[in-house]
């Protein structure tokens, strides 16, 4: 496809973005079943600028003076990609297959755009007027934060170290040129692909395959680290979901100890047999509600308790542009309820001297310190840890990594955010019980 037909269609699946209630990764792999001539790299080439047009949309309609798909695909060009203006002009201009001629207005802005600086705060963090004060509340920068969630994200690998090791993994890898993470020693990072360029597919690499290495945040890394030294322990994953921390806890530990899986729901834990199967796993005891299964069993026996609550996911904005624009006041109130019982269910795991890991994907306060401050007020048994601590003793902080997360650090735990760690967004709290 030519630039004016890519546009055009970057164009169409905004529009049916703002238009209907779909995950936009649904609405583009939709587009893509429908329009096979499109080859993988045109449908990288889309996906990219829509992504990259939602992430920003409310900057690049202000600049635009017009919040159209057309004028925030046009300014995502623009103002993202660097194109110069005549460029866009000729492929708009296209007659075969491009969006229209740019029109005097459309032309105006994007050669002389309005300054950014002098939009409302919220529009400048990129996010929606409601949540500006949430994100305030966290950050002496708010604006900051919410534009290092308007960049896209890096890909993260875990090095399975069942399995492998970093030397290896890295010539397994070098294709990608995936480097050594600044935060975790057993962790690289391939850097996300520049504006029209594609990322490298790295599903099926080898490397994959044979469960030497997994796809994971450094963020989720570090909150699997917080649950410190676990080799040999019982330790209950209570919110197992897919199995992404049960995976990095059952490295942790070299296959000694157990983990018992859970999830309230059942069918979430589907993905993680394979998973396990794949890394050489050999300590995890998945148990689901599924199959009558329980834990009753384990009441006040855990070494450690992992609780990877479900929440608004407001820390993975980058990867999921779409959330940011969708999460309503009724959702977070949702959450900050399952948050509370997953907090006091997995408490009563947990034996004397144990430890209870709190975990969100989600950088507010309402998710996370409110709800370890409710949680502490009526359990005073158990009190705040020092996470960091708790990452160091795993031996598998990075060089330097320990300075940079003191600085992330509360009374409550440690937030990770794009701009303070270049990571997803997460908030890692440790509790110990007396
Ligand atoms: C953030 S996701 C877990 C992600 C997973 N740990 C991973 O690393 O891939 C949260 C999960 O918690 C589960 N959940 C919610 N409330 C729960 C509860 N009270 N007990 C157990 N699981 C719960 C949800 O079904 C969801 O799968």
């Amino acid at each position: 496809m030519r630039d004016a037909g890519r546009i055009t269609a970057a164009i169409e699946l905004l529009a049916e973005f703002e238009n209907r209630h779909l995950p936009i990764k649904d609405i583009i792999s939709n587009w893509g079943r429908m329009n096979r001539y499109a080859g993988s790299g045109d449908r990288a080439w889309i996906s990219g600028l829509v992504l990259d047009a939602i992430r920003s949309k409310q900057s690049l309609g202000w600049r635009m003076e017009d919040d159209s798909p057309r004028a925030v695909i046009l300014g995502a060009l623009r103002f993202l990609w660097s194109w110069p203006e005549q460029r866009i002009a000729d492929a708009a201009g296209e007659e075969a297959h491009g969006p229209g001629a740019l029109t005097g207005p459309e032309a105006a802005h994007l050669s002389n755009p309005r300054n950014i600086g002098d939009a409302p705060a919220h529009i400048q963090a990129d996010m929606p007027e409601w949540i500006y004060p949430l994100i305030a509340a966290v950050s002496d920068d708010p604006i900051a934060e919410g534009q290092a969630f308007t960049t896209r994200a890096p890909v993260d690998i875990r090095v399975n170290l069942l399995k492998s090791d970093v030397a290896k993994a890295e010539k397994a890898l070098a294709a990608t040129k995936a480097e050594p993470s600044m935060l975790v020693a057993n962790a690289l990072r391939v850097s996300a692909p520049d504006a029209d360029a594609k990322a490298p597919a790295l599903g099926p690499m080898p490397a994959f395959g044979k469960g030497f290495v997994e796809v994971q945040d450094a963020g989720s890394q570090l909150a699997a680290l917080a649950a410190g030294k676990v080799e040999g322990a019982q330790v209950l994953d209570l919110c197992a979901g897919a199995g992404g921390k049960t995976l990095a806890l059952a490295a942790m530990m070299a296959n000694k100890g157990q983990i018992y899986a859970w999830d309230a729901d059942g069918r979430r834990l589907k993905p993680i047999f394979d998973r396990l199967r794949r890394a050489g796993v050999r300590n995890v005891q998945v148990r689901s509600p599924l199959d009558g299964g329980s834990l009753e069993d384990l009441a006040a026996r855990m070494d450690v308790v992992f609780v990877d609550a479900p929440c608004s996911g407001s820390g993975t904005w980058r990867r999921k542009p779409d959330t940011k624009w969708r999460l309503s006041q009724q959702q977070m109130e949702a959450r900050t309820a399952e948050q509370d019982a997953a907090l006091l269910e997995g408490s009563t795991y947990v034996k004397p001297g144990g430890r209870l890991v709190y975990v969100t994907c989600s950088i507010f306060r309402e998710e996370n310190e409110d709800r370890l401050k409710s949680f502490l007020s009526a359990h005073d048994r158990f009190s705040v840890a020092d996470p960091v601590e708790a990452m160091a003793s795993t031996g598998l902080l990075a060089d330097g990594a320990r300075e940079q997360l003191e600085t992330c650090r509360n009374d409550y735990g440690i937030r990770l955010t794009p701009a303070r760690t270049g990571t997803d967004g997460f908030f890692i709290a440790v509790l110990q019980k007396s």
